[in-house]
């Protein structure tokens, strides 16, 4: 039976996925996920509604009934979350960290798992996140496991932090994706690990362009003569 392509970025946090993801499906033509944003939607979400992260049962009507959407135009996406434009509001460090303890919750990755799987539609599908390749697409035909140091990625966000003229320390910022790395990966349920099938590419040393390269070539030795191939080599 016919399915529409897949292909998954996973990793820890400032490796790149978004980057990398982004471009890859404006090339293709396809859909694009970023799941991280619906964690720290729901987030956002948690802190207005003044639920605790550790409230699972607590959490769990608001993740199943999670009001958010992606508005995509010439300039971008906006993420709304109940009507309202949060696409700026989602990005801090702070919001990062409790989409983190909200992600560890059985029952919240459970509720999730069908709005992400609704976003695989034709042409094809670019999936950014940490369980893409393992749990959510775990058919995917092409998996990439994106990661770099934990010292470029602070580096990396720090840069895109200052960049929208946000006021952060490099420190902070440091200590905050190690704690978040060492949650994301020990966590009972979708661990971050790369699929069994996944190509690892550590871009500590690699320019963006570098990293498609990467892919590109890994598309190439996989996929025989396959829609997929063609598109990404065009
Ligand atoms: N290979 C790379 N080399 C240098 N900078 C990069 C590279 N990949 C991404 N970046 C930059 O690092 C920052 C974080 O990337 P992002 O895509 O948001 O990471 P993630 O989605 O994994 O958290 C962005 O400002 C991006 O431009
Ligand atoms: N598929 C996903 C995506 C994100 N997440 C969680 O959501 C948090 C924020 O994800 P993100 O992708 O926006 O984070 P960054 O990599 O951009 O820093 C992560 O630290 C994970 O804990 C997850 O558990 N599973």
């Amino acid at each position: 039976m016919y399915s529409e392509p897949v292909i998954t970025v996973d990793g820890p946090s400032g490796a790149g996925k978004g980057t990398i993801s982004v471009l890859l499906a404006k090339k293709l033509g396809w859909h694009f996920l970023d799941s991280g944003a619906i964690y720290r939607v729901l987030a956002i979400a948690a802190i207005h509604h003044q639920i605790p992260a550790s409230d699972e049962a607590g959490l769990l009507p608001l993740a199943s009934g999670l009001d958010v959407n992606f508005e995509t135009s010439d300039i971008g996406t906006r993420t709304m979350l109940e009507g309202e434009d949060v696409s700026e509001a989602i990005r801090t460090e702070d919001v990062g960290s409790v989409a983190s303890q909200i992600a560890s919750l059985p029952a919240v990755r459970e509720a999730l798992l069908r709005r992400q799987r609704a976003f695989k539609q034709a042409p094809g599908l670019v999936a950014d996140g940490r369980d893409m390749g393992t749990v959510v697409f775990p058919q995917a035909q092409v998996k990439i496991f994106l990661t770099a140091s934990a010292e470029e990625r602070a580096a990396r966000r720090f840069n895109q932090l200052k960049d929208a003229g946000h006021d952060v320390s490099i420190l902070r910022l440091l200590a905050d994706i190690k704690a978040r790395d060492e949650r994301d990966a020990n966590r009972s349920i979708a661990p971050l690990v790369p699929a069994e099938d996944a190509l690892i590419i550590d871009s500590t040393h690699l320019s963006v362009t570098q990293v498609i390269e990467k892919i590109e070539r890994f598309v190439d030795s996989k996929l025989v003569e396959s829609p997929l191939k063609k598109s990404l080599l065009m």
